[in-house]
């Protein structure tokens, strides 16, 4: 995406709004038919630790598996979800979506301007599944802009820097954000990044406190580094995983398993099947012009 100076941002809005739908088209443009190897999931991947998670199930549901291989109720259309990456500024959300969406690591900080996209392919119990990656920005200028993504979020992962106890302790109320614009039930993870900084017995300390923070939330706790890839794939597998467990639940309960689901009341994407993403923004920015 371009960067624009801060003073121009509320004229440019509209602008940034086109470029974003330009990067979203594109990324769809470029989505493979079958998912890499490394993006195949045939059972349920473990939790980064058994007791800092409240998602308990150690496989998918049994009604799930019988749905996924019952070639009735596993049509053409693509299954979708859609995860918001959001924490303090220069925490590593966008060192995190680009070590697993594209394996490199820059260590010079830019930020991100509003809202960055992408979107990765998954062949879940041999269903394909889409997740939308939104990757929001910390500072506080952009705020307005990130925050008006955040609904129809099926996957909620607030991050925070494990070298810094103070973006620990904003995760609550980024959490709270998120939550405050979203219904339903989404699957929630706390991350803390930047592993690599921390010796073995620093990291044993921040980790006590940050299980401590994320049984207090509800949510599952992470640590990864993206400069040496520790645990960040595990992390992107294990969260595609539980969306597609949970969107597969619901659409058999609501008993609509025959019919092509689409990624929640609130998206901003229509998932087509052909090449064609329509883009369909439904919440205009308070404060922002366009
Ligand atoms: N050593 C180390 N540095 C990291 C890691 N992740 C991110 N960084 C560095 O931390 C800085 C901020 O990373 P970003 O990913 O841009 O942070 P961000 O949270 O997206 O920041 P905003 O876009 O402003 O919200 C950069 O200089 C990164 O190189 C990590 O795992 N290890």
């Amino acid at each position: 995406m371009r960067t624009y100076p801060v003073w121009q941002l509320r004229n440019r809005w509209p602008v940034i709004k086109n470029d974003l739908s330009k990067v979203i088209k594109s990324k769809f443009r470029m989505l493979k038919d079958k998912a890499e190897k490394d993006r195949q999931i045939k059972s349920l991947p473990p939790p980064f630790r058994v007791d800092a998670t409240p998602y308990l199930s150690s496989d998918f549901d049994p009604e799930v598996r019988d749905a996924c291989s019952d070639s009735k109720s596993n049509p053409g259309g693509m299954k979708a979800s859609k995860a918001i990456f959001l924490g303090d500024v220069a925490v590593g959300k966008t060192c995190l979506v680009n070590r697993f969406c594209h394996h490199v690591f820059d260590s010079n900080y830019k930020a991100t301007i509003g809202v960055d996209f992408e979107v990765e392919c998954f062949d879940i119990l041999d269903v394909p599944f889409n997740l939308q990656i939104w990757d929001t920005a910390g500072q506080e200028r952009f705020k307005c802009i990130a925050s008006s993504y955040y609904r129809g979020a099926h996957v909620i992962v607030v991050v925070f820097d494990l070298t810094s106890l103070m973006t620990l302790m904003h995760c609550q109320k980024w959490l709270e954000e998120a939550l405050s614009v979203n219904s339903g039930s989404p699957r929630m993870f706390l991350v803390g990044t930047k592993k690599d900084l921390l010796s073995e017995a620093a990291y044993a300390e921040v980790e006590s406190q940050a299980m401590r923070v994320a049984r207090t939330l509800g949510v599952e706790y992470w640590a990864v580094s993206s400069r040496t890839g520790d645990g960040v794939a595990s992390l992107f597998l294990r969260l595609a995983a539980l969306a597609f467990g949970t969107s597969m639940e619901l659409e058999i309960k609501s008993g609509a398993s025959s019919e092509r689901p689409s990624i929640g009341p609130s998206e901003l994407v229509c998932l087509p099947t052909n090449n064609s993403t329509a883009i369909v923004p439904k919440k205009k920015c308070i404060g922002c012009d366009g």
